[in-house]
Formats: structure tokens, C-alpha cells, sequence
């Protein structure tokens, strides 16, 4: 039996989010700081000599070849030219447009994850680059460093946030980054500031009143965690969190809003979970 390569897709949080304006290509320049969290999908990987690429695991809804994973494949195929393909499992853990990142971790941890796999040697700056045409939030976990982000999300500054412990609200609605991005109401003029020092604490996120306004759901997430602790939006949302000093607190509030809302406990974490399996397969 080939042998597989098994590697964790960790979710972010982006601890805040300033929109500084928008591009003639629709796109916005942001200031964001984002943090990796100790939880997330997991991805097998198998070479395959015939060149095709096989998500074995499909989810419901995402066609095979608009798949991140298989879209990333596919281009790091065609980068390197190798002859090799790849049958890719994925045990899909986070939740899909909630705003941690499910599918540009997928595609970061396939790019990694078969540069490893196919001997291809295109190292992280090769891999962010190609990782930016699939989606601005790929490049950071392809870097695998807490960041703050500038530019459309690109450009990065490694930084060291603390590394509480969150709880996460997963509220049971879908939010289309597309459609808070285009919003007539969305603010798009903050001023920039500095990297240092890092920005923590009462940080906001610029998406998150457009968010709560066409989205009673989140509103209401946040308004039960703001009973316990500072809570605020992740990226366009759904998901809110909030920060504590320790697990047993975190495990605690999410036990006492647990008759209402689906959540999770995660650890923040400065160094993502992928690159530390990488580091430990070298
Ligand atoms: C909001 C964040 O999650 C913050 O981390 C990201 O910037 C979004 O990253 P993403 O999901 O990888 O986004 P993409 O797939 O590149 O873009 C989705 C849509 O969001 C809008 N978009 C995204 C990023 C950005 N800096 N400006 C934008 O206006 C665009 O309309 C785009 O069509
Ligand atoms: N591997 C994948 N995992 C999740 N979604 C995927 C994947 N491939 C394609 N998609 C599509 O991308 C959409 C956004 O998914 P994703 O989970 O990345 O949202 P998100 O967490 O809001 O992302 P972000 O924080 O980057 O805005 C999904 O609704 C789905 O149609």
C-alpha cells in the first residue's frame, strides 16, 4: 500500500480587521491581525503516478474541481510540471463560510502538503504566491506564522499575539464574503496604523456591523459572549469569539451557552499546527 501523508488545515481568527479602502478592482485593502487556532480539518495525502488528482471525500454542495484542495493541486501541477497526481482525503471539521478559513487552509496544507509529498521543492515563497491566486487568506497559512496582514491580506509582518485560550460561536448561518465585501454600508475608511506595536485588546472589525445587521443570528452570538468576555467578529463572519486566560474558563462559558449555540473551545496559537507536523517530518 502507498503510503499516506497525513497533515492538519488549522482555522484562524483575525483578531481585528480595519478596511482601509477599496481597489479599482473591487478588491479591499485591509489591515488584519490573524492568529492560527489548535483546531481544524485534517488532510491524507497518497501519490498517484497516473497524474490525476482524486479528492476521495467530496463535500456536499462544493463540485470536485472547484474545490480548493483540487484547484491547488492542479496548480502546483502545472507550476512544477511534475508527472506525479495525488488521491487527497479530507475530514472536513470547520465550518464552511464562517470566516476561519476552512477552505484556504485546505488549500494551504495541499500546497505544503505535496511540495512535501512530490518532492517538488517550491518552498513557502513560490507556494504564498501561487497560493494568493486561490484566495487572499491562503498565503498565511502557507507561511504558518501569526501575521499581521496588510494590502489585500499579502502582505505579511510575522508578529507574536498572545496565545489565549477561545471560545469560538458558531452561528447556523452561511456569510458570502462577496456580498459583505459589496455592502453599501460597509466602512471603508479607516485610518492605517502601525504594526508595533501589535495591535490587542479593544481592536474592532470593520465587517462586523453589516454583519450583525443582515445577520440576526451573529448579532445574537455576540451578544451572549459579550456577557462573559470582549466578543467580536472573525474576518465576514458567521463566527464570533471571544479570549480567556485559561481552558477550564473557556470550557466553562461555552458549557453555559451550550443550550443555544454550537461552538468550540481552541487554543490560539502562533506557529500553525501544519507547520509544526512539517517541522517534525523533516
Ligand atoms: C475577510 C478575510 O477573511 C480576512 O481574513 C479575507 O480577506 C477573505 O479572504 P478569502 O475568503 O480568501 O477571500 P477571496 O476568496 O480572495 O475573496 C472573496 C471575495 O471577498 C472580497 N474581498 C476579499 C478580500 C479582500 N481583501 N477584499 C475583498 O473585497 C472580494 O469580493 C472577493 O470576491
Ligand atoms: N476545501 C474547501 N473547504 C471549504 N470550502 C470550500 C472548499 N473548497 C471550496 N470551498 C468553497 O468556499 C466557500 C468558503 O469556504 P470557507 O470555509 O473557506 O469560508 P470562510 O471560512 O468564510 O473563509 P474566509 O475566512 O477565508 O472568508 C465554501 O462555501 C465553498 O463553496
Amino acid at each position: 500500500m502507498t503510503s499516506r501523508l497525513t497533515l492538519p488545515a488549522p482555522a484562524k481568527l483575525n483578531l481585528m480587521l480595519h478596511i482601509l479602502g477599496r481597489r479599482a478592482d473591487g478588491y479591499h485593502e485591509l489591515q488584519t491581525l490573524f492568529q492560527f487556532l489548535d483546531h481544524g480539518d485534517e488532510l491524507s495525502f497518497a501519490a498517484r503516478e497516473d497524474g490525476e488528482i482524486r479528492l476521495v471525500t467530496e463535500i456536499p454542495g462544493v463540485p470536485h474541481d472547484s474545490n480548493l484542495i483540487v484547484r491547488a493541486a492542479r496548480k502546483l501541477q502545472q507550476l512544477t510540471g511534475t508527472t506525479l497526481g495525488a488521491d487527497i482525503w479530507l475530514d472536513k471539521v470547520l465550518p464552511m463560510g464562517g470566516g476561519i478559513g476552512g477552505g484556504s487552509s485546505d488549500a494551504a496544507t495541499t500546497l505544503l502538503g505535496l511540495d512535501h509529498l512530490w518532492n517538488t521543492r517550491c518552498g513557502e515563497d513560490q507556494l504564498a504566491e501561487l497560493g494568493l491566486g486561490l484566495g487572499a487568506d491562503v498565503p498565511v497559512f502557507v507561511r504558518g506564522h501569526a501575521a499581521f496582514a496588510e494590502g489585500v491580506g499579502e502582505k505579511l509582518t510575522p508578529v507574536d499575539p498572545h496565545e489565549p485560550w477561545y471560545v469560538v460561536l458558531v452561528p447556523q448561518v452561511s456569510v458570502s464574503t462577496a456580498e459583505i465585501f459589496s455592502h453599501p454600508l460597509l466602512t471603508r475608511n479607516s485610518k492605517p496604523i502601525k504594526v508595533r506595536p501589535v495591535p490587542e485588546g479593544n481592536s474592532r472589525n470593520d465587517c462586523q456591523a453589516v454583519v450583525e445587521q443582515s445577520y440576526p443570528e451573529v448579532r445574537n452570538s455576540l451578544n451572549l459572549l459579550n456577557k462573559f468576555t470582549n466578543a467580536r467578529l472573525t474576518g465576514t463572519g458567521s463566527c464570533v469569539f471571544g479570549a480567556f486566560p485559561d481552558k477550564a474558563e473557556a470550557d466553562r462559558v461555552l458549557a453555559l451557552l451550550a443550550d443555544s449555540q454550537t461552538g468550540f473551545v481552541a487554543k490560539g496559537s502562533n506557529v500553525s499546527m501544519l507547520h509544526r507536523k512539517l517541522r517534525s517530518l523533516r
